[in-house]
């Protein structure tokens, strides 16, 4: 058996990248009197949000995009979001609007996500999007999944012909990921927790990614020798530590190249959620 040492996959340096592109972009639609603008919600405390909001904020600003967020208390209507979207709906200075996910039991997600303008959906959370993207002709891009083909590309990993093992459903990750992978020829197969076997099966992957939510879940039993290892997960571990769904220093050894947690998939999502950003303004004004 070969042994790898999996090169890293790094999405902090490349979002970092993207960042300087999107800078420049940004000065241009300054010129022409378009400050790109975000809108972020946030209901209640969930601890992967917290981190979410706190670093977007920090790489708008550092791009030149406004944001505005918007911390609401846990206890706040589904009427009153509802409101308060319709009024960034119709607010012309305002070009993205994400409201944050989960969202506390007395409000329906599925209701709040439709209210979102499509063109102004930045997560491509909409039904419209959401069809748009599995039709193989997108609008919005869901950020976490974009960000993850952004990563591929860049260290020039081919997916035509490949298997690709999700494992994950979500609407934020795994479903949009695998329209995402199938639109650039991958073959794809979507595990989830009825999944029986499921080691054996990501055991054939050419291409792993890992969306459960499971501390180190997936280690060297679990993957190939040379396979390629996307860790989608944001878990804590019994120390506190930010770990993700793949035991890396055990995957480290097999992998041919792993994404970190942190580093990996993280900053990409919010590089693409800025980049989301800029598209919907530049587009505001073609
Ligand atoms: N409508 C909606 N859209 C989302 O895309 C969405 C959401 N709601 N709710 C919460 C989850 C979680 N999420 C994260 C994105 C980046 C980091 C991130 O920056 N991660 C750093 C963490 C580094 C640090 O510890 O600061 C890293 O992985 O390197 C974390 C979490 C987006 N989500
Ligand atoms: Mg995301």
């Amino acid at each position: 058996m070969a042994i790898f040492l999996a090169i890293k996959l790094d999405g902090k340096k490349l979002s970092q990248k993207i960042a300087g592109q999107l800078q420049q972009r940004v000065t241009k639609l300054k010129a022409r009197g378009v400050s790109p603008k975000l809108a972020v919600i946030l209901i209640g405390d969930d601890p992967a949000s917290q981190i979410y909001v706190r670093n977007k904020r920090r790489m708008a600003k550092k791009i030149g995009i406004e944001t505005s967020d918007l911390r609401l208390p846990v206890a706040t209507s589904e009427e009153k979001l509802l409101q308060i979207i319709a009024e960034l709906n119709n607010d012309v200075t305002v070009h993205g609007i994400l409201v944050q996910l989960p969202l506390p039991p007395q409000i329906n997600e599925e209701t709040i996500i439709q209210a979102i303008d499509p063109l102004k959906d930045v997560d491509g959370f909409h039904p419209f999007n959401m069809g748009k993207l599995f039709m193989g002709a997108p609008y919005a891009i869901p950020c976490t999944p974009n960000g993850i083909m952004q990563l591929l590309a860049e260290y020039r990993i081919p997916l035509a012909g490949k298997k690709v093992v999700i494992v994950g459903r979500s609407n934020i990750v795994g479903r949009p990921l695998a329209a995402l992978m199938i639109n650039h020829n991958a073959t794809v197969t979507v595990a989830h927790s009825y999944t029986k076997n499921l080691f054996e099966l990501t055991r054939r992957a050419d291409i792993l990614v890992a969306a459960v939510g499971k501390a180190e879940l997936f280690s060297q039993t679990a993957i190939k020798s040379g396979a390629v290892v996307i860790d989608v997960g944001i878990n804590r571990n019994a120390a506190g530590k930010l770990v993700g769904d793949i035991d890396q220093i055990k995957v480290a050894d097999i992998a041919s190249y792993l994404t970190p947690v942190p580093g990996g998939v993280g900053p990409m999502t919010i590089a693409m959620l800025m980049k989301q950003t800029v598209d919907f303004a530049e587009r505001s004004v073609k």
